[in-house]
């Protein structure tokens, strides 16, 4: 039989920190997945935010495509993104909310939000979480950072986590009807873009990862649910940054029968931030593997090649 995946736990609230980091960088390097506990965000708040992200999926249709995503906030309806653009599936079967940055004006008032007639406390919930997820994901930037021998305000020094694009993605896969074509996932096999996805989940099935993307038949593992914890995992960013010591790793989630809400926090780096090997991951016998990126139109063209159809 199989072995249960087990991936580390992080405490976000240790006191000793070098062996916090640590732990991360093990984490990171074998897994590219871990994790995060004592993050600071209340259980109460986790389940209000999906309480509301309930109620918003099941408005009338009408309601929702009012607010169809928009300079990529708001609403993206089934089938609309298709993460593996290597499959010929019809897209992916999930429904989504987007919302971007809160606070900073003029990116602020791109956002949409449902009307308050129906949904009176979803604006001021969804703002709260947005701001408790982002001071937990810079708190783990820093450690991330000491996790590289860098200083722990590495990542905001070169622009990355001050204003970083960060996105708080709602997510509703429905079960699976019967007569589903076999290829068709609720999120296709991919990796995330940027810096570190902060994932809260509720305990149905369905994510899975694949280590070793490059084995054939590539091997897929269930990654489990833990009580109060995030699941935390490193983008493609952070891959670039580091020359593949830290590992972006490649994720689906799988359909079953029975309807699945995630909510995605996915923190990259400030739009003008350029991406570029860190010095601490490249030497003569091993160069960098990726040319500098400016962030900003790295992540338009990775979400131009998975929108083609929204
Ligand atoms: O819903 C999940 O468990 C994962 C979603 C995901 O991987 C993504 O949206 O990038
Ligand atoms: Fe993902």
């Amino acid at each position: 039989m199989e072995e249960k995946l087990n991936l580390p736990i992080v405490d976000l609230s240790s006191s000793d920190r070098a062996s916090t980091a640590k732990s991360i960088r093990q984490a990171c390097v074998r897994y590219g997945f871990f994790y995060l506990v004592n993050h600071g965000v209340e259980d109460e708040l986790i389940k209000k935010v999906f309480d509301e992200s309930k109620k918003f999926f099941s408005l009338p249709m009408h309601e929702k495509t009012k607010l169809t995503r928009k300079e990529h906030r708001g609403y993206t309806p089934l089938y609309a993104e298709t993460l593996d653009t290597s499959t010929k599936s019809m897209g992916d079967l999930k429904e989504s909310f987007y919302i971007g940055p809160i606070e900073d004006l003029p990116q602020s008032v791109l956002n949409q939000w449902p009307s308050e007639e129906f949904l009176p406390t979803w604006r001021p919930t969804m703002t709260s979480y947005y701001n408790k997820v982002i001071s937990a994901a810079k708190r783990l930037l820093s450690l991330i950072a000491l996790a590289l021998n860098l200083d722990e305000t590495y990542f905001e020094k070169i622009g990355a986590s001050h204003k970083p694009t960060a996105f708080l993605r709602l997510l509703h896969y429905p079960g699976e009807p019967a007569a589903l074509h076999e290829e068709t996932y609720g999120a296709s096999a991919h990796s995330d873009y940027g810096m570190i996805t902060l994932l809260a989940t509720e305990g149905v099935r369905g994510l899975q990862i694949c280590r070793e993307k490059d084995t054939k038949p590539q091997v897929w593992e269930d990654v489990y649910h833990v009580n109060g914890a995030f699941i935390v995992n490193i983008g493609d960013m952070m891959e670039r940054w580091t020359n593949c010591l830290f590992r972006s790793t490649l994720h689906r989630v799988i359909l079953t029968e029975q309807e699945r809400y995630s909510v995605a926090f996915f923190c990259d780096p400030n739009e003008d931030c350029i991406v570029e090997c860190l010095d601490s991951c490249c030497s003569e016998i091993s160069p960098p593997r990726f040319p500098p990126v400016r962030s900003g139109d790295y992540l338009q063209e990775r979400f131009r090649a998975t929108f083609l159809k929204a």
